[in-house]
């Protein structure tokens, strides 16, 4: 519905080039956490995999979403307000080299503005769960390989990200090995995913820093990587902090009170009471939409906005 170019691969790139500045960006999985996250005026925004699993699918993380799930998200994320880079979960990148290269071409056409791929076999799961497979470095490498191609293929701005989870299963020195033979291939952001400690984030940052390569902190509450904040994260030297959890938990809490609440007592709390459907709607572009419309010279819309709700 929104009217603007598309730029958000553009102005994500523009945001990397300065050294001194870290991207922070909440996680988001559908529309209404995505618009939250926009009027917030973050710069960047995150679309979690295990969150665009379980709001779509109702499903755990376990490798269950599918390209198609997971690209249709992303467009629809990426959508609401073209100019707000997103960044969007794209797991193994769903097959082969083929495959993968399908994925970057999708998600670029659909405004996504950069996209990470791991190194778990197809059945992965998240990345701070124990019992990761993880494939050989031939067959991750070749998946980035298809990636870099893709988005030079296609002349996109789409940023590339390499991920690997190797840690757990083969330690810190394979996994960093992994991410700088990734620069080598032409990816263009590394992210270590499940850092044990702030000394392994610490020396992370410092290697990629030698090649001007930002690299992506994956800050998850209660998951193996130590809690940051986000100017921490900037002093060892992060560039873009992703925050995937952001939402899920107040969700869960909230509207599990919510609906006891409507069990217990038969009605909803004073806070739905309060705070009627029309400040989402709002939320949701309302005013953007009757302002096409008006400017079409259309009428139904008129008096939209004078409910009581
Ligand atoms: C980043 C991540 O891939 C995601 O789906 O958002 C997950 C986050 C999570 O499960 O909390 C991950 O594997 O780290």
């Amino acid at each position: 519905m929104s009217l603007q170019p598309l730029t958000g691969a553009k102005k994500l790139r523009q945001l990397l080039k300065d050294p001194n500045n870290l991207v922070l960006c909440p996680g988001v999985y559908d529309g209404l956490t995505a618009r939250l996250a926009l009027s917030i005026g973050f710069d960047a925004i995150y679309m979690t995999g295990a969150g665009t699993s379980m709001s779509r699918l109702g499903w755990a993380d376990l490798g269950l979403a599918t390209l198609d799930n997971m690209r249709s998200n992303a467009e629809m994320i990426a959508s609401l307000d073209p100019a707000v880079p997103v960044i969007a979960d794209a797991d193994t990148g769903y097959g082969g080299p083929i495959m993968v290269s399908r994925t970057v071409t999708q998600y670029a056409r659909s405004g996504v503005a950069a996209l990470h791929i791991e190194d778990q076999a197809q059945q992965k799961r998240c990345g701070h769960l124990l019992g990761k497979v993880i494939v050989d470095r031939e067959e991750y490498f070749a998946r980035l390989s298809a990636a870099c191609q893709a988005r030079d293929a296609t002349e996109s701005d789409i940023v590339i990200i390499a991920r690997t989870d190797a840690r757990q299963t083969y330690g810190f020195d394979e996994a960093l090995e992994r991410l700088q033979k990734a620069v080598e291939i032409g990816v263009d952001v590394v992210f270590f995913e499940a850092l044990e400690s702030k000394e392994e984030a610490r020396k992370v940052c410092e290697v990629f820093k030698k090649t001007n390569t930002p690299v992506l902190l994956n800050m998850v509450p209660g998951g193996v990587t130590p809690a940051m904040s986000a100017q921490e994260a900037k002093e060892v030297g992060f560039r873009i902090m992703i925050v995937p959890g952001l939402c899920i938990a107040p969700v869960i809490r909230s509207v599990t009170e919510e609906m006891e609440h409507l069990k217990n007592q038969g009605t909803p709390t004073q806070l739905n009471a309060n705070e009627g459907v029309v400040r989402g709607f709002k939320l949701c572009g309302m005013e953007e939409c009757m302002e096409i419309d008006r400017k079409a010279g259309g009428k139904a819309y008129d008096t939209v906005g004078e409910t009581k709700n």
